[in-house]
């Protein structure tokens, strides 16, 4: 039996097996061996079908490639690895191509699975890695079953529901679940009548507008939905209004606490007045420094946009600043873990988390340990957005698309305090209004959707080639894209949408003069910042003729500031010899002692001394710090690059009022060999959330091979987390 140590008998060291399977890193290679190792004893027990040696070695090559398959898949950001996904099937084959030498591991995953007969076509090529065929399916749930993989009282991997998972992340989906369907099983303090009543008065009859008077309300079944539940999810697009109706939804929370502890304290202490009640402790939060600044601006707005509806006692108890989450949970720095713990809970009552798409699992989990049990949880998100960078896709599991339906009590519950009664006599059915389609999601009561976006009106292009995106349809969201080019000259200017099929400079140069150029002339770097918000490019990959590093390079020459070649350093990274006065800039690197973290944003700028001499600093937004700028000596700085352009990946939680989306040059299908890793970065969540990013103009500069790839291709993340309300 020591001879079928799969580990060393299939492949003697890494090189032979990244030579045979497609994509793998040394980690995938260790770990599978390690798990083999720590398993021999259990491998040796088990006596294979007529103790057939052949047998036996077949069983310990599929053991080890599904260990091995499990570690990529985690990489490529799943949370674990269905056995359906490799029963039967050949797994890591492939073409040692330059492009395949460059995938990221999620589309290695997605290789993986690609129809054989992909081969057949690129003969051509030389095909390097074999692969390996795992097993039927049956069969390899029956090894697993046999085997005992608890080793040394410690489970290192689990098998639930046919999900292979590490222990790790089996953990971590299984405490969120629980977290979340806890909550959900909270009784509601509130009483209907209380409850429609703070609706009526957010929500007035005589302001709705006579064109949607036929139309369900859906910001307002979702603040109904949500007050009544510990947990809920708003999910929606763009500009859908998720902000206006949680701030509406806070609003009637505060009211509501007033509301009921007077009532009771009204018997002890009849001095008592509502504004000394209300000691309600809201936090809200968002995964980025740049996401959470969002918030706090469009919490604001909302405020001042509810004074005279809502009493303005209730509006000044809702908070205006938002957070990271990794500043609420306490970061201890070079660790994993937070200040703020199951042992160490925060003491908010209400906590709000914006652009959950960009939210891992572990982080979320860790969010839901900090917190106490009746702490109200409030997710806002748009779940058709990138999944998180790293493992786990919480948002999508939770607010699957389509919604899944109410339960026949949660429906009742929201007719009544919505006052939809009369509606409903009429016929109108939230279920038949939320199911555009048959489907099998499950009942969802704490989720709601917003459909309809309040900044593109549905005629303008850029709503409306977001949808065509999401939905797939490459014929129309093409069509969209070409449409542009046929309006006359002054409409284009007011076009929200164009595509860009001339060489790079023709249209590009224009758009750096008009909106980069002028940073380095304002007066100060607060007015830099506002022109910086104003455009960016963005890129689908770091590499290539159309990623960001050249793209950085190409801006700069426009701007006459071109770097010389040796002073170029490797991955974009910024030498601070290359700084200069209006220089953008982006952290690469978290840097917890000066609390600078990945993703930041600065500006290179000359500040005064008291001396009158002038320095070059890097300036960032704080609205803590003196003048809301915050400055720090370039030689301090973490790892960081110049961000005339950035990845679509890094803009999660960003907006501009006029992006750029550089996915290719001219119509010339030779250019599709210039992405780097051919068709497998693009994706339909990738450009729509490049598209959404748009607040008001939208130029792509794409050739049709390139879209059709983009628009065809789908991310696709496994979990087991689910939350059906029906089970
Ligand atoms: N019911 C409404 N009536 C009038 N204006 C609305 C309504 N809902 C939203 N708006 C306006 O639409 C704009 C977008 O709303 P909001 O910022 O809340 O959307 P969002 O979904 O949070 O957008 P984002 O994509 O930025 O996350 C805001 O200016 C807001 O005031």
């Amino acid at each position: 039996m020591d001879k079928v140590m799969a580990g060393n008998s299939i492949y003697n060291n890494f090189q032979q097996a990244k030579a045979a399977i497609l994509g793998i890193e040394a980690i995938d290679y260790f770990f599978a061996k390690e798990m083999i190792n720590a398993l021999t004893e259990s491998l040796n027990s088990v006596t294979v079908a007529n103790n057939v040696e052949e047998k036996s070695l077949l069983r310990d090559e599929n053991v080890y490639h599904m260990f091995l398959a499990l570690s990529v898949s985690l990489r490529a950001g799943h949370s674990c690895l269905p056995l359906a996904e490799i029963g039967g099937k050949h797994w890591g084959k492939g073409f040692a191509s330059k492009a395949s030498q460059e995938l990221t591991e999620q589309e290695l995953f997605q290789q993986e699975k690609s129809d054989l007969s992909d081969m057949s076509e690129s003969s051509a090529q030389t095909l390097s890695h074999v692969g390996f065929v795992f097993a039927p399916l049956s069969q390899l749930q029956q090894w697993l079953s046999e085997l005992n993989l608890q080793i040394a009282d410690k489970q290192l991997v689990v098998l639930d529901n046919d999900n292979l998972y590490m222990r790790r992340y089996f953990q971590f989906e299984y405490e969120l679940g629980r977290a979340i369907k806890s909550r959900l099983n909270t009784p509601c303090t509130y009483s209907n009548d209380d409850i429609r009543a703070s609706i009526t008065s957010i929500f007035p009859e005589d302001a709705v507008q006579e064109s949607e008077k036929d139309e369900v309300d859906w910001q307002k079944i979702a603040v109904a939905n949500a007050i009544n539940k510990n947990f809920s999810v708003i999910a929606g697009g763009p500009g859908t209004g998720k902000t206006y109706t949680v701030t509406k939804l806070l609003a009637a929370l505060v009211s509501l606490a007033r509301i009921s502890p007077t009532k009771q304290n009204q018997e002890n202490d009849n001095e008592n007045d509502n504004k000394a009640l209300s000691d309600i402790n809201i936090v809200l939060v968002a995964p980025t420094g740049k996401a959470a600044q969002r918030l706090s601006e469009s919490i604001v707005d909302a405020i001042s946009g509810f004074a005279g509806l809502i009493d303005a006692n209730v509006l000044a108890d809702i908070p205006t600043q938002a957070q990271t989450i990794h500043r609420l949970l306490g970061v201890i720095p070079n660790s994993p873990n937070f200040r703020h713990d199951e042992n160490n809970r925060l003491a908010y009552d209400i906590v709000l988390i914006d652009e959950v798409s960009m939210v891992d699992l572990p982080l979320m989990t860790r969010v839901f340990r900090a917190l106490k049990d009746s702490c109200k949880v409030i997710l806002l998100g748009d779940a058709d957005q990138l999944p998180s960078v790293a493992a786990g896709s919480v948002l999508a599991d939770i607010a699957p698309r389509p919604h899944g339906g109410f339960s026949t009590v949660n429906q009742e519950y929201l007719l009544d305090v919505c006052n939809l009664n009369l509606a409903q006599q009429q016929g109108i059915n939230l279920n038949s209004a939320i199911k555009h389609t048959p489907n099998n999601s499950p009942q969802c009561d704490y989720l709601t959707f917003l459909i309809k976006s309040r900044r593109f009106d549905g005629k303008g292009g850029i709503g409306l080639i977001a949808n065509a995106v999401i939905n797939g349809d490459v014929n129309r969201s093409w069509q969209l894209l070409n449409d542009t080019k046929n309006t006359d000259t002054e409409s284009a200017v007011e076009n929200q949408l164009v595509l860009a099929q001339d060489e790079l400079t023709h249209w590009l140069a224009p758009l750096v003069k008009q909106y980069y150029q002028p940073i380095a002339q304002c007066s100060n770097v607060k007015d830099a910042f506002t022109l910086l918000s104003q455009f960016r490019v963005l890129c689908a990959t770091r590499q290539g003729d159309y990623g960001v590093e050249q793209l950085n390079e190409q801006i700069k020459g426009y701007l006459g500031k071109s770097t010389p070649f040796h002073l170029q350093t490797q991955q974009g990274q910024q030498s601070h010899n290359m700084l200069y006065h209006g220089l953008p800039i982006m952290i690469n690197q978290n840097d917890y002692r000066l609390g600078l973290y990945n993703g930041d944003i600065g500006i290179i700028w000359h500040v005064e001394d008291k001396n009158g001499n002038k320095h070059l600093m890097a300036c960032f937004e704080e609205s803590s710090a003196v003048d809301g700028i915050r400055k720090i000596l370039p030689s301090r700085l973490p790892q960081f690059e110049s961000v005339y352009a950035m990845t679509i990946h890094k803009t999660q939680g960003s907006e501009f009022t006029h992006v750029a989306m550089v996915l290719s040059a001219n119509d010339n299908a030779s250019d599709e060999s210039k992405i780097p890793s051919g068709s497998k970065l693009l994706s339909r969540e990738l450009l729509y959330t490049g598209i959404t990013r748009a607040k008001k103009k939208l130029t792509i500069a794409t050739n049709k091979t390139v879209w059709k790839q983009g628009v065809i291709g789908q991310v696709k993340r496994y979990s087991g987390l689910s939350l059906d309300c029906s089970s």
